[in-house]
């Protein structure tokens, strides 16, 4: 499973940031996209490289796939499964920007500069099943796309396109992101209030300490509890002025949602983890990450590597 989240620092930069969940990684790395690299776009829908790329993914036939990723206008994204829902179209429509789904990030990050162009562009797309080659298959995903201002779910299913504006800045698994939403409805009572003292009977009972308006925030692994956990502590987490702060509240987050070794099980008998935290900030425009092995955070930026180069970086 996997959780992404978004928010900002006030001072128009976006940082966004996922938990990788599964059972073992598909040995990805830091890849930089620069200007210059020529893109094997199947259907011609990233012709070019308008912005460069930074994120984690791999490199499978001189192309990027990438997992998540932020470009240099501050515009970031991440897929996250959504098996069982998403079903994309069996070939390029007519008339259609076609994007094949493994190139899906790639067209959000080098061809836009913010969320409102995204949405706009999104209206003539098609997600065509056009795998890279016979080794990976078109994964199912949903996808979390956001800028310093705001943040949309691409979900393309068998009724077709349909983009959410997501106001709680949180994306998790199955099911669609519209019934994550409703379901936030069952949570009106938690908060972040000291409790007030109570009587029961003749009984004057005061609070344990802080926490007690939190119970009933699901604690389980499951995608709809990690939706409800993540909205929680992503919009009571309280702003934050510096990168330190926030690359801070970005791991803390999805600290909170990490999956551990031996609690869930897949259908396969294997256990999931947090493979890696990522986070893009556009304010230095760095990709942060760490690993189930090695929790120290890592980052590379952009800065570091030409940027107007034509050939792909493995940071
Ligand atoms: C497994 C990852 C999603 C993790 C997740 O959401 N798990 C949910 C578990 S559950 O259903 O809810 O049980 C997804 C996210 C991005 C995916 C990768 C990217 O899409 C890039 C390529 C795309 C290729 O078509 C397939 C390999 C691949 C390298 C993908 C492998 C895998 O499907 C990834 C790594």
């Amino acid at each position: 499973m996997c959780t992404g989240i978004r928010f900002s620092d006030g001072q128009g930069n976006v940082y966004l940031a996922r938990n990788l969940d599964w059972t073992s990684g598909y040995g990805e790395q830091v890849v930089v996209t620069p200007t210059g690299y020529a893109p094997r776009s199947p259907f011609g829908a990233v012709p070019s490289i308008e912005h460069a790329v930074i994120g984690m993914g791999i490199v499978e036939e001189d192309t990027p796939l990438y997992f998540d990723c932020g470009n240099d206008a501050g515009l970031a994204v991440a897929g996250l499964n959504f098996p069982g829902y998403a079903e994309y179209a069996t070939g390029p429509v007519d008339g259609a920007v076609n994007v094949a789904a493994y190139e899906f990030p790639l067209w959000v990050a080098s061809q836009f500069a913010s969320v409102d162009e995204v949405e706009a562009a999104l209206k003539d797309v098609a997600i065509v099943d056009k795998p890279i080659n016979d080794k990976y298959p078109s994964s199912l995903l949903h996808w979390f796309i956001g800028d310093a201002h705001r943040s949309i779910v691409v979900e393309y299913t068998s009724d077709g396109m349909q983009v959410f504006h997501d106001d709680v800045d949180v994306l998790t698994n199955q099911p669609g992101f519209s019934w994550h939403h409703e379901n936030l409805r069952n949570y009106l009572n938690t908060s972040p209030e000291f409790p007030q003292d109570t009587v029961l009977g003749s009984a004057h009972l005061t609070p344990f300490g802080s926490g007690s308006h939190m119970r009933g925030i699901p604690g389980d692994y499951y995608s709809p509890s990690r939706f409800v956990r993540a909205a929680y502590v992503n919009n009571h987490y309280r702003a934050k002025g510096t990168e330190e702060e926030n690359v801070s509240r970005a791991f803390h987050t999805l600290q909170q949602v990490a999956m551990v070794d031996g609690c869930a099980a897949m259908g396969s008998g294997e256990f999931e983890i947090t493979i890696y935290t990522g986070l893009f900030s556009s304010r230095t425009t760095t990709y942060y990450w760490n690993t189930y092995e090695d929790p120290a955070v890592r980052s590379v930026a952009l800065a570091d590597h030409p940027t107007d180069g034509d050939k792909l970086v493995l940071a």
